[in-house]
C-alpha cells in the first residue's frame, strides 16, 4: 500500500469546518477504530490550526470482551492529542434489526444525551461504507431514501451529524494512518461473515471489484444521486402537501385522492415524514391509499407500528398511536403546570374553590357567555372536532356544573361565562 499524504483528508475537515455552526464545539465520535481514530488525529490538528473546540466520544458497548481495550486506546490517543475525551457506557438492549441496530440505537440515544444541542458530530464513515449501504439497502428492497445511504450532513434532536469523509476510499484512509504510523483498535466482529456487512465487505465487494476496480465509487455516487433525487421529490411533496394541508392536524383526504398512486405514496410518506413518524409499510400504505374517497360518514383507521392514519370527513389525520386513557380525575387549583395523562396542563385560572379536571363523560352542559346553556356534545359536533379526540378533552368542573372544555395542554375550547382560563404563557 503506497503511503498517502493526509493533506487532502485535512481539507474535507476544513470544509466540514464551514458546515458547523460558529462558536459551538465539535464531536469527534471515537470507536478507536482505524477511520475515527485517523478523523480525530487529523481533526486535532485542524481545529487547533483554526482555534476550533474539539472533543471525542466514545460509547462503550459493553458487548464484546475487547471493549475495555477500545476505551483504554480511545484514553490515550485522547491524553496524547490533547482533547478532552467522554466515555459514555450503555446498556445495549434489543432490537429487531438485531444486535448491530441495538447498538447503534444505544449510542444515538448517547449521542442526544450527553452532547449538548447546537454541537456537532463528526463521523468517520467512507465511501466504501456507503457503497454497503447502498448495496444493504437495495437487498432489502428499499426504495429511493434508503438507496441514498447515508447524508454527508443531517440534522437530528438539535445535534448536527456530519461525515467529512463520505468521498474517501478505505484505501486511501488506510494508507494515510499507515504512513502517519498511527495506532487503532481492530474489532474482532469485523471478520465475522455472519454479519450481512462484514460479507458484503470481504466477499461480495471485492468480487465485484475484481471486475469493476470502481465498484465502491461507483456505488456511492449513485447514492449521491439517488439522495439528490430524494431531497428534490421532497421539496415538491413539501410545496403540495402544503397546498392539500386544511389545519395543523390534517390534510384534504379528497384532494389527494385525485392525485395519482405514486404522487399519493409520495404524499403520505412525506407527511409521516414530515410528523417524525414511521412511514406505513407497503401493504398498509394500500390500505389507506384504498380508503381516501371513503364517504364523508365513513370512518377510516389504519394503524402500523409507531403510528396510525384516520380518514374522517374527507380530511386525513396521521399521528402517533393513540393509547387507551387511564382512569382519571384531579382537583385542581388553577395553577399552571398539572401534570395529566396527555401531559402538563399549561394553564391558568383564578378560582376560590378548587376545580374538579376529569375526562369527558357525555351529558356535559356548559353556560356560554352571550350563548346560554349549551349541550357539549352538540358543541364538539359543530367545532367538527375528531370523534377520537372527544373522548380525549379534559372537563374543567365545579361540583356538577361544566365550567370548562380543554384539549390538552393547552387549547380552551370553552368557558362559561363565570370563569377565565388562560395560557399560562400569555
Ligand atoms: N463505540 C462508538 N463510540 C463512538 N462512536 C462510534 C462508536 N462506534 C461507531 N462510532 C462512530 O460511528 C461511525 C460508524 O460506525 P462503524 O461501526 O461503521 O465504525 P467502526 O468500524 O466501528 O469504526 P471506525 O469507523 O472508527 O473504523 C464510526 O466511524 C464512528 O465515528
Amino acid at each position: 500500500m503506497a503511503p498517502q499524504r493526509p493533506e487532502p483528508l485535512e481539507r474535507l475537515l476544513t470544509d466540514a469546518l464551514a458546515e458547523t455552526p460558529p462558536g459551538r464545539s465539535i464531536w469527534v465520535a471515537l470507536s478507536g477504530g482505524l477511520d475515527s481514530s485517523l478523523l480525530v488525529h487529523l481533526a486535532s490538528h485542524v481545529c487547533r490550526r483554526v482555534g476550533r473546540s474539539l472533543r471525542a466520544i466514545h460509547i462503550h458497548h459493553g458487548l464484546q470482551t475487547a471493549a475495555d481495550g477500545f476505551e483504554q486506546h480511545c484514553q490515550a490517543l485522547c491524553k496524547s492529542l490533547d482533547v478532552p475525551l467522554t466515555v459514555v457506557r450503555v446498556s445495549v438492549g434489543s432490537s429487531d434489526g438485531g444486535i448491530e441496530a441495538a447498538a447503534r440505537q444505544a449510542r444515538y440515544a448517547a449521542f442526544y444525551e450527553h452532547i449538548p444541542a447546537g454541537d456537532c458530530v463528526w463521523l468517520a464513515q467512507h465511501q466504501d461504507d456507503q457503497a454497503e449501504t447502498l448495496l444493504l439497502a437495495a437487498l432489502r428492497g428499499s426504495g429511493i431514501r434508503g438507496l441514498a445511504g447515508m447524508p454527508y450532513r443531517r440534522e437530528a434532536q438539535g445535534l448536527y451529524f456530519i461525515r467529512p469523509w463520505l468521498s474517501v476510499s478505505r484505501k486511501h484512509i488506510e494508507a494515510c494512518a499507515h504512513a502517519l504510523a498511527l495506532r487503532w483498535c481492530e474489532d474482532p466482529t469485523n471478520r465475522d461473515l455472519a454479519i450481512d456487512r462484514n460479507r458484503l465487505r470481504h466477499a461480495v465487494i471485492p468480487s465485484l471489484e475484481n471486475r469493476w476496480p470502481h465498484a465502491s465509487e461507483a456505488l456511492a455516487q449513485s447514492a449521491a444521486h439517488a439522495g439528490e433525487a430524494d431531497a428534490l421529490l421532497g421539496e415538491y411533496a413539501q410545496a403540495e402537501l402544503d397546498t392539500l394541508r386544511l389545519s395543523a392536524e390534517c390534510i384534504d383526504a379528497a384532494a389527494l385522492a385525485t392525485r395519482s398512486r405514486s404522487r399519493q405514496r409520495l404524499l403520505v410518506r412525506t407527511l409521516c415524514q414530515q410528523q417524525h413518524l414511521p412511514t406505513p409499510p407497503k401493504r398498509r400504505l394500500e390500505a389507506l391509499l384504498e380508503q381516501l374517497a371513503a364517504s364523508v360518514d365513513a370512518s377510516v383507521q389504519v394503524s402500523w407500528p409507531g403510528a396510525e392514519a384516520r380518514v374522517w370527513r374527507k380530511r386525513l389525520y396521521i399521528m402517533a398511536p393513540l393509547h387507551p386513557l387511564p382512569q382519571w380525575q384531579h382537583t385542581w387549583g388553577g395553577q399552571p403546570g398539572l401534570e395529566t395523562p396527555l401531559g402538563a396542563l399549561e394553564l391558568a385560572v383564578s378560582t376560590q374553590t378548587p376545580l374538579m379536571l376529569r375526562w369527558r363523560q357525555g351529558g356535559e352542559v356548559i353556560a356560554l357567555a352571550g350563548r346560554g346553556r349549551r349541550d357539549v356534545k352538540r358543541l364538539l359536533q359543530e367545532a367538527d372536532i375528531p370523534p377520537w379526540e372527544r373522548e380525549r378533552l379534559i372537563m374543567v368542573m365545579r361540583a356538577n356544573t361544566c365550567l370548562g372544555v380543554i384539549r390538552p395542554p393547552d387549547r380552551v375550547l370553552w368557558q362559561a361565562a363565570d370563569i377565565s382560563i388562560t395560557r399560562a404563557t400569555t
